[in-house]
């Protein structure tokens, strides 16, 4: 211990020059010391890290307190892990190790999810990939959709900023609990995600806002014009429908816009638009990975959720970095609901945590991890039964990067 280079506390507002400059050198951005990083409209200082080597601050991280909805509509507490940063020269010499352990150490939440920037880094934490994903969208500029699809007579809208914010808060809300993998926003944490300084528009217009009735649509443009006319593209940052003809009439009003180009949108894995379109091949579509789920008290997380059919198993999980974690529980689910209690009966399968993370907002089967070898079955018929059971009625989704 008397050779550890590093000592580990909690930041406080004191630190956020230090933070600033950490954050600009890791991430490789520049540093503006004159205007606050984003992630300062939602950082709790008693729940960031810093590693300091003498009086350097070198690497930090973060946990925000967040709700996230869950597989059968129940809403719970999450631990968003995020801003993870080392200087450069500090580097893989185990400070995001010291980071992750003081972290997981001091989180209450039952279950913890990510962004992960590279996706080597995360599995050795426990952490379950494909949790979520997200579909890139590229739809071609007036593309028709199927004479079933009904977009309504209402309106849609473009409005300002000032306009839309407090009817976006309110959309927003109301839809998020019937979204598996959509997080509960503040006041901060929507600063956060509409933060628009020219530092996050990559070269596209700042946001622009329609707004229907019973929806919202935010989006960027990115102008381009070639000798055949307008070629300008619409970023989609995030499409919000309470109903089916909201979603199609906000689709309707992007691929129509005059001058309007391809629309582009990272969406839910089941967005219905693919199947509204006349010509389904006209949509491009590539798959990405989402959130990460850690399970941080395995026996309370599973039983935050709904499940699809009832199953009785018992698992045994596999958790080095988190004892308590680790060993055979049994879980019962009747009527959807799950009780998870210790046993030292015979497993009828084995997971590692991270497997139980990747399946549990319903994004991963289980049956699929079977196959990759992170689930193994010892009584036949059980990981299709718990497969099963996982599954949500439609795909998770996170629409927000945090
Ligand atoms: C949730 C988020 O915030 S995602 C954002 C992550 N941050 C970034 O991508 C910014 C740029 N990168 C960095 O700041 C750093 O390189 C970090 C945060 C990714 C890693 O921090 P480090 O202090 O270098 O990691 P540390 O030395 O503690 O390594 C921890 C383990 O992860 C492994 N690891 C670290 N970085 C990587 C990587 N890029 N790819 C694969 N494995 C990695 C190490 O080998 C080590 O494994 P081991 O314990 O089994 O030997």
């Amino acid at each position: 211990m008397g050779d550890d280079p590093f000592t580990v506390r909690v930041l406080t507002p004191r630190d956020v020059v230090s933070l600033r400059r950490v954050l600009a050198s890791a991430f490789l951005t520049e540093l503006d010391d004159g205007r606050p990083e984003r992630v300062e409209h939602v950082i709790e200082f008693d729940r960031t890290v810093g590693v300091f080597q003498d009086d350097d601050l070198v690497g930090v991280s973060a946990v925000l307190s967040r709700e996230i909805t869950l597989p059968g509509g129940a809403v719970a507490p999450t631990a968003a892990l995020t801003t993870a940063g080392v200087r450069p020269g500090y580097q893989r010499k185990g400070v995001l190790n010291r980071l992750v352990s003081t972290l997981v150490d001091g989180i209450d939440e039952a279950f913890a999810i990510l962004w992960a920037s590279e996706g080597a880094i995360y599995s050795r934490f426990g952490c379950g990939s494909l949790a979520s994903d997200l579909l890139h969208l590229e739809l071609p500029h007036g593309a028709p959709f199927h004479a079933g699809v009904d977009i309504g007579e209402a309106l849609v809208r473009e409005v300002s900023r000032a306009e839309a914010l407090p009817v976006l808060e309110e959309l927003y809300d109301r839809v998020r609990t019937s979204r598996v993998g959509w997080l509960g926003r503040t006041g901060r944490s929507w600063e956060f995600h509409l933060a628009d300084d020219d530092r996050y528009r990559d070269g596209l217009s700042a946001f622009r806002f329609a707004l229907h009735p019973r929806g919202y649509v935010v989006y960027r443009v990115r102008t381009a014009w070639d000798a055949r006319g307008p070629k300008d593209e619409l970023h989609v940052h995030e499409l919000v429908a309470e109903t089916d003809v909201a979603h199609a009439a906000l689709y309707r009003h992007l691929l129509d816009l005059g001058l309007g180009g391809e629309v582009k949108h990272y969406t839910s894995a089941d967005d219905p638009v693919v199947h509204m379109l006349a010509d389904p091949r006209s949509a491009i579509r590539h798959r990405n990975d989402a959130l990460w789920v850690r399970l941080v008290h395995v026996d309370r997380a599973l039983e935050l959720r709904h499940y699809l059919s009832d199953v009785d198993a018992v698992v045994e999980v596999l958790d080095p970095l988190v004892p308590r974690n680790a060993g055979r529980w049994h879980l019962t689910v009747e009527k959807g609901r799950a009780t998870v209690r210790r046993t030292d009966a015979a497993p009828d399968a084995t997971a590692d945590v991270a497997a139980l993370g990747s399946a549990f907002l319903g994004g991963t089967r289980l049956t699929v991890l079977a196959r990759a070898g992170r689930v193994r079955e010892h009584t036949p018929g059980t990981v299709a039964a718990l497969s099963t059971a996982f599954l949500g009625d439609h795909a998770p989704h996170c629409p927000e990067l945090f």
